[in-house]
């Protein structure tokens, strides 16, 4: 007989928004929460039990619940507080990932009294999976979609150049990309006081970006690494970082069909192809655990 594989279920993207009403100012977090859960699950697979499953629709109202009882200070606190309650309360439940998309809303910001206005920012989304086996913690943050660039202070010249090389050497280029980034904390234990999640976030995402605009980039390999390392150098709770970046290229427009001289200023903005720069930046000593696919 085959033999069963890893497996987990659980219930996938579960939107919740959740609103905090203090007087006329409202505050609001709105998650998309996946529920992954693992353990002793060969029967249902095998034989057709299902005495050892908690149904997926049970995890996506405990979402629900917990966002009721508990609110959302953080997406990691929300995850953890999660990932806990399925392995604790679940005998045959003995690991638990809960992976969370964070949209983040600013406020609108009026004369009147009222605060309960908001706007999306951008694309951009904050992430955290949190993984529990009722011993150890990871946690994972991270985000996606945040878009960056830079207008000079970019070169790339110096390349292996074989005989399908076309690419002209760059002195001063546009340099821009949407940021994937995640990082792990190096807490992994309730021993220990866990980091301040929103903080946490906050600085890491601004090291991100002060790397990405005071790096003077000789490609966008070595701004990556400037990137991490920032992180890594500036945030002792974070153990490593794993970056993806495409390189979203910008052409030199030829305007000398039209009598124009292009004197870097206008550009064509390809979507695709792109080139793709990814890496892991690790403190010395850690491993690299977050998953390079
Ligand atoms: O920063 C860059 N890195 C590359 O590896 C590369 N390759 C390429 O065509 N353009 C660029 N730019």
């Amino acid at each position: 007989m085959p033999t069963l594989g890893p497996n987990s279920y659980g219930k996938a993207e579960t939107r919740v928004v959740r609103v905090v009403r203090d007087g006329a100012v409202h505050h609001l977090k709105d998650l998309n929460v996946s529920v992954a859960l693992s353990g002793e699950m060969a029967d249902v697979h095998l034989r057709g039990s299902n005495a050892n499953v908690l149904p997926t629709d049970t995890a996506k109202n405990t979402v629900y619940a917990f966002a009721k009882e508990h609110g959302i200070a953080s997406a990691e606190e929300f995850g953890i507080r999660l990932a806990r309650h399925f392995v604790t309360s679940q005998q045959p439940i003995h690991r638990a990932r809960i992976r969370i998309e964070e949209y983040a809303w600013e406020r609108i910001e009026t004369a009147g009294r009222a605060k309960h206005s908001f706007a999306r920012r951008g694309q951009e989304v904050r992430t955290a999976q949190v993984s529990y086996d009722g011993r150890c913690w990871e946690v994972v943050s991270g985000l996606t979609g945040l878009t960056v660039l830079n207008t000079t202070d970019s070169e790339f010249w110096g390349y292996v150049k074989d005989r399908y090389t076309t690419l002209q050497e760059a002195r001063d280029r546009i340099l821009a990309t949407d940021v994937h980034a995640r990082w792990r904390y190096g807490w992994s234990d309730d021993a220990r006081p866990a980091p301040d999640w929103e903080r946490g976030h906050a600085e890491a995402r601004g090291h991100l970006l002060s790397a990405f605009a005071e790096t003077y980039s000789l490609s966008l390999q070595q701004t990556l690494y400037q990137m991490g390392a920032r992180v890594i150098e500036r945030r002792p709770e974070i153990d490593e970082v794993r970056l993806s970046l495409p390189n979203q290229h910008h052409f030199l427009v030829d305007l000398e069909p039209f009598g124009l001289t292009n004197d870097n200023e206008v550009y064509f903005a390809a979507d695709r192809p792109y080139g793709l720069i990814e890496a892991t930046v690790l403190r010395d000593g850690a491993e690299p655990r977050i998953p390079t696919d």
